[in-house]
């Protein structure tokens, strides 16, 4: 249905304005992300974790503007299709020299699915592929501005070039000993490189990104280093010392670092980027295994995320033919889970229905999934992305499943051929997606039964559990108490980090109450295997956790070394005050060990 001639007037208004809600809407994200250095430089931390949160709403916001904005001013919603059909002509032509298409495409998405109301079957008129090409984007602003700048040190002028590179950033706040800090940096590269050993090559380089990565209490500078064909990916972590001064923190290298450092469970960077697309290839090529979905998520574009996710999702299910089921583990009773085994995420939907001791409701749950969206996740709390309205291919389903939803969440099912196209769907209205963990349960019940011989197994279990306790300490830290911290409740990543993924029941830490057990008053409330004091609804006990999580003797003993603290009512206490008192902790993307604070002058 190729439009023959551009001949509407009205279209390509509409089409001009659509572009204009875009480019306003990336002027507002742009700016906010740019101020990060600012906030940085001044020390305010509550005011960047409020924009990291309030950033999050802009796009929503910018595209009910835009909605409006068509509606009042062309009747957008009644124009015939012919009319729609040339707008997204028109919008390509004023999308050929943009310098993020790729985003304009997606907010072009989002503005024209809400004016038609329909979500599955006007492909014809919204960007199911990019029309535009996001490759060798050139940034034209001025030349001090590139996506990247490249440096050519000698062995002899490495250090002094460290020491440019952290300068010309220009951060306006003092570093306490660049010098000191430049000659850890350049130690840890050397040995990363074994430089004393291999010969530089004639392309030997440091190729930086021009803007730094701003999150939290920390600003992030990245690049990699190039050696012939060897490239090594690296970041340095800026913080502010005990004295306020700058410093590096440490040196971060490889993939597997910047993996985490970039993880799907932690907040979204505020970066000031011209051009998007050339940072995600930038980072890609430091990354080559993060899909360029979550890249887009990490850098705070997260409805790029959802649309390159899903078009990612389409094309694996084009390309394998297996089926969707209950995903391994024990069931939700708010949370109806399922999973393709060969997909590396998992689908959760609300249920219709819960026990009666799980006192929520549907807009209760999608309130405490969209808190943990907006708060510091700290590496601990899984990224989920929310979609309304999917579509899948019935024949991909089993019977299991169907049912399955059926019985728990059928207002949330329907089975049929919307679009028209002879085969049959299941659409979902209202889903969650996010990464596939091994639920600690199941991780843990391995290696207990391979029994108290098997060193291995103790060795994971050691792991396991001391690694639970920092996720709920981490989880503290950042004012989130889990409500339910049984272990099939957190997962286990392939870096080997537990993360949380229950959270109906989450509560800010400040909200809660905590509290010792009474001293029982009498024999017969000593006696009484029930809770004979009164409890409300924001108390908790922390003396009570014993029981659910340490059943195992062997898990008990580890636990009891390393984190017995979290049974007592004053370590919660201590950090609900902590927190009130308007203190921040850092939680840093990378191990103690790794700081340079522990690496002697
Ligand atoms: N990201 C994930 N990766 C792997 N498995 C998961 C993931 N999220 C959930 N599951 C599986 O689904 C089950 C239920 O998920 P979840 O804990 O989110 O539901 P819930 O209804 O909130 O649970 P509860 O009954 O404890 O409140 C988990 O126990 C686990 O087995």
């Amino acid at each position: 249905m190729f439009p023959q001639r551009l001949d509407s007037p009205l279209a390509y208004a509409i089409a001009k304005a659509m572009m204009d809600g875009f480019n306003r809407h990336y002027r507002l994200f742009r700016t906010e992300s740019a101020r990060a250095k600012h906030r940085f430089e001044t020390a305010d931390w509550l005011g960047q974790q409020r924009a990291q949160r309030e950033r999050i709403e802009f796009y929503d916001l910018r595209v009910k503007e835009c909605v409006r904005r068509l509606e009042k001013e062309f009747g957008a919603g009644s124009q015939p299709m012919e009319v729609w059909h040339q707008a997204k002509f028109h919008y390509i032509g004023l999308l050929v020299n943009h310098h993020q298409p790729e985003l304009a495409e997606t907010f072009f998405n989002s503005v024209t699915c809400k004016i038609l109301h329909r979500t599955h079957f006007h492909n014809d008129f919204i960007f199911v592929r990019p029309a535009v090409s996001t490759e060798y984007i050139e940034n034209d602003e001025p030349a001090a501005k590139p996506t990247f700048r490249a440096y050519y040190p000698t062995r002899e002028t490495l250090h002094q070039t460290l020491i440019t590179i952290v300068e010309n950033f220009q951060l306006q706040r003092a570093f306490a000993h660049l010098e000191r800090d430049t000659r850890h940096v350049l130690a840890a590269v050397q040995a990363r490189l074994a430089l004393d050993q291999v010969k530089l090559r004639a392309n030997f380089q440091i190729q930086v990104l021009t803007s730094l990565f701003f999150r939290n209490k920390g600003a992030y500078l990245v690049g990699k280093i190039i050696n012939g064909f060897t490239e090594v990916p690296f970041a340095l972590p800026i913080l502010h010392d005990h004295q306020g001064k700058l410093t590096i923190d440490a040196a971060l290298f490889g993939e597997e670092d910047l993996q985490i450092l970039f993880s799907f469970a932690r907040a979204y960077f505020m970066v000031d980027m011209e051009v998007p697309s050339a940072y995600v290839q930038f980072l890609r090529s430091l990354m080559p295994r993060k899909p360029r979905a979550e890249i887009y998520n990490a850098l705070g574009l997260a409805k790029q995320g959802k649309t390159l996710f899903y078009r990612d999702f389409l094309h694996h299910l084009k390309h394998s033919s297996d089926q969707f089921r209950i995903a391994p583990g024990i069931k939700g009773m708010v949370m109806l889970v399922f999973d393709l085994p060969s997909f590396p995420y998992v689908f959760k939907l609300i249920k219709d229905f819960y026990p009666a001791q799980k006192d929520t409701t549907r807009e209760q749950v999608k309130a405490k999934y969209m808190l943990v969206k907006q708060h510091d996740r700290v590496g601990r709390m899984a990224d989920t992305l929310e979609y309304s309205e999917v579509a899948f291919p019935r024949d991909r389903f089993s019977d299991e499943l169907i049912a399955e939803i059926e019985k728990f969440a059928p207002s949330q099912l329907e089975i049929s051929d919307r679009d028209g196209d002879g085969q049959t769907e299941v659409i979902i209205k209202h889903l969650y997606i996010e990464r596939r963990m091994i639920p600690l349960n199941i991780y843990l019940q391995e290696a207990l039964d391979a029994g108290p011989g098997d060193a291995h197994a103790r060795q994971q279990i050691e792991r396991c559990v001391i690694e639970y306790g920092n996720t709920i300490k981490d989880l503290v830290a950042a004012n989130i108490f889990p409500g339910d911290m049984l272990w099939k409740n957190f997962g286990i990543t392939r870096h080997g980090k537990v993360v949380f993924y229950d959270y109906d029941e989450i509560e800010y830490l400040t909200d809660c109450n905590f509290r010792r057990v009474p001293a029982p008053r009498n024999e017969e409330d000593e006696l009484s295997g029930e809770i004979w004091y009164t409890v409300g609804p924001r108390d908790v006990f922390p003396e009570t956790f014993g029981p659910f999580l340490l059943g195992s003797p062997q898990v008990r003993d580890v636990f009891m070394q390393h984190h017995a603290d979290l049974l007592d009512p004053a370590f919660w206490q201590e950090h609900k005050e902590r927190i009130q008192a308007g203190h921040l902790l850092d939680v840093f993307p990378y191990h103690q060990e790794r700081r340079f604070v522990h690496t002697p002058a």
